[in-house]
């Protein structure tokens, strides 16, 4: 069975019970569970990862090539300040689908620029905790019609 990687980033593991107007009351236990769910039905099995440490989350990027045929991330606050995950996600090959809970074009000026954005194939933004759904139907689509080019 073919694998995904979710990443989520500092403070996702405080999910339900931090800023619940912005983010929601799902755990994040609830988004791996919602993400695997999607994932099989498709045929796809999901390794999930959180970490508060930015280099943890490198590692995991780059761990990803070579065992997951695709990455779903919230890089959460890193994804307005970390050099260090976008060269990751530049230095890999597998298409990488950036994905954030609340609309954060509509929040702090700060939270506009994404840092990642450029180098992922795709972005997901403001759906709440159901764009992870969509986050994964779209990296497998992208899988899909990428293995089909290929072929
Ligand atoms: O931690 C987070 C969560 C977030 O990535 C989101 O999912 O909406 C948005 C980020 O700006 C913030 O730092």
């Amino acid at each position: 069975m073919k694998r995904l990687l979710l990443i989520n980033g500092p403070n996702l593991n405080m999910l339900g019970k931090r800023e619940p107007d912005k983010y929601g009351r799902h755990t994040l236990q609830d988004v791996v569970r919602l993400v695997k769910d999607t994932a099989w039905e498709q045929g796809y099995e999901v390794e999930a990862y959180q970490s508060n440490h930015e280099g943890d989350l490198v590692d995991q990027i780059q761990r990803a090539e070579g065992g997951a045929a695709g990455i779903i991330i919230n890089p959460a606050a890193y994804t307005h300040s970390s050099i260090a995950m976008r060269d990751a996600v530049s230095a890999i090959s597998i298409p990488v689908i950036e994905i954030h809970i609340s609309n954060v074009h509509s929040r702090e000026e700060f939270r506009h620029h994404s840092m990642l954005a450029p180098v992922c194939a795709g972005q997901i933004v403001g759906f709440g905790i159901d764009g992870y759904r969509l986050a994964t139907l779209g990296l497998i689509k992208k899988i899909e019609d990428e293995g089909r080019n290929d072929s």
